[in-house]
């Protein structure tokens, strides 16, 4: 038997912080195979995006058709997305692999306020990516957009995750890192709540929480956890590497989450 495989489709992060490179430390650290499509390259550091160049079209669409034919994927995780076309080439594709878990993170906004999508692509992911979806992520304001309700309070997370599902994925969870105490994350699947709850961490050490947090969903769905095991090893992850965010010190604005964290606690001998 081979290796488990987790194939990420997101932007890449120069700063290393979030996307692309979050999800292969976090595939790596969970002990799976990483696979990547690059879909936008941004120019990017702690303080913020500089930059944000597309892939072309084609170049989306070879990138999945070679990793697929060849590699194949145990689950996918999917991420930054910033062009309604690229949304579509997206969906197309991975219409043919409904039988694989696929994760999606609604990512809209960087951590320092920058867009990272245009107004028609989010159109589009609720309407051809999120159907194909085991679980989609998103935070409280990307939950906001995407449905048009004022987030406060667990009970308004209900109502917008009620109306998330309406759009077609199989299950929901509204995080709530952008909440003032707790950092209570909720999930739904149309017949069950469930809390995921965390003590919130004073930091501003919080770039790419978003990423890692899905990424490590992904690589426990590859391993053939079930999803609510999945969600509660990637909530233990993320809560790991933000505890530990501050030792690692990495730029001067919003620097990342710590993946040696969650190495440590496994009993790894890490250097920091
Ligand atoms: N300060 C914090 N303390 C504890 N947990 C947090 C904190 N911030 C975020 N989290 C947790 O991290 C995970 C990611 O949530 P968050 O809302 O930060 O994602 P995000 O805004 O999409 O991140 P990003 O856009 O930077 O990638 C969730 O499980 C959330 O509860
Ligand atoms: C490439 C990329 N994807 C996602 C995010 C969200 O944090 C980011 N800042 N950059």
């Amino acid at each position: 038997m081979s290796h488990y495989r987790a194939l990420t489709i997101a932007g890449s992060d120069s700063g290393g912080g979030a996307g692309i490179q979050a999800d292969l430390k976090t595939f790596t650290t969970l002990g799976v195979y990483g696979l990547s499509v690059i879909t936008s390259i941004t120019a990017q550091n702690t303080q913020g995006v500089f930059g944000i160049y597309d892939v072309p079209i084609e170049g989306v669409e070879k990138q999945i058709d070679v990793v697929l034919s060849d590699i194949g994927t145990d689950a996918i995780k999917i991420g930054m997305l910033s062009s309604s076309q690229i949304v579509q080439v997206v969906s197309e594709k991975l219409k043919k692999y409904n039988h694989i878990p696929i994760v999606v993170d609604p990512v809209m906004v960087a951590k320092g306020g920058s867009p990272l999508l245009t107004d028609e692509a989010k159109e589009e992911i609720k309407n051809s990516l999120f159907p194909l979806a085991t679980v989609i992520t998103p935070n409280i304001p990307e939950a906001e957009v995407l449905t048009g309700l004022r987030i406060q309070s667990i009970e308004d997370m209900k109502r917008a995750a009620e109306q998330l599902l309406l759009y077609g994925p199989q299950s929901v969870i509204i995080k709530g890192g952008h909440l003032e105490n707790e950092a209570v994350d909720l999930f739904y699947d149309g017949e069950a709540w469930s809390l995921f709850p965390a003590k919130r961490i004073q930091t501003k050490n919080t770039h790419g929480t978003g990423c890692t947090f899905s990424s490590a969903i992904a690589a426990e769905l590859a391993k053939g956890k079930e999803l609510k095991t999945a969600i509660e090893i990637a909530k233990n992850y993320i809560q790991a590497a933000i505890e530990e965010a501050d030792q690692l010190a990495i730029g001067s604005g919003h620097g990342p989450t710590n993946h040696f964290a969650y190495m440590r606690r496994k009993g790894l001998e890490v250097w920091n």
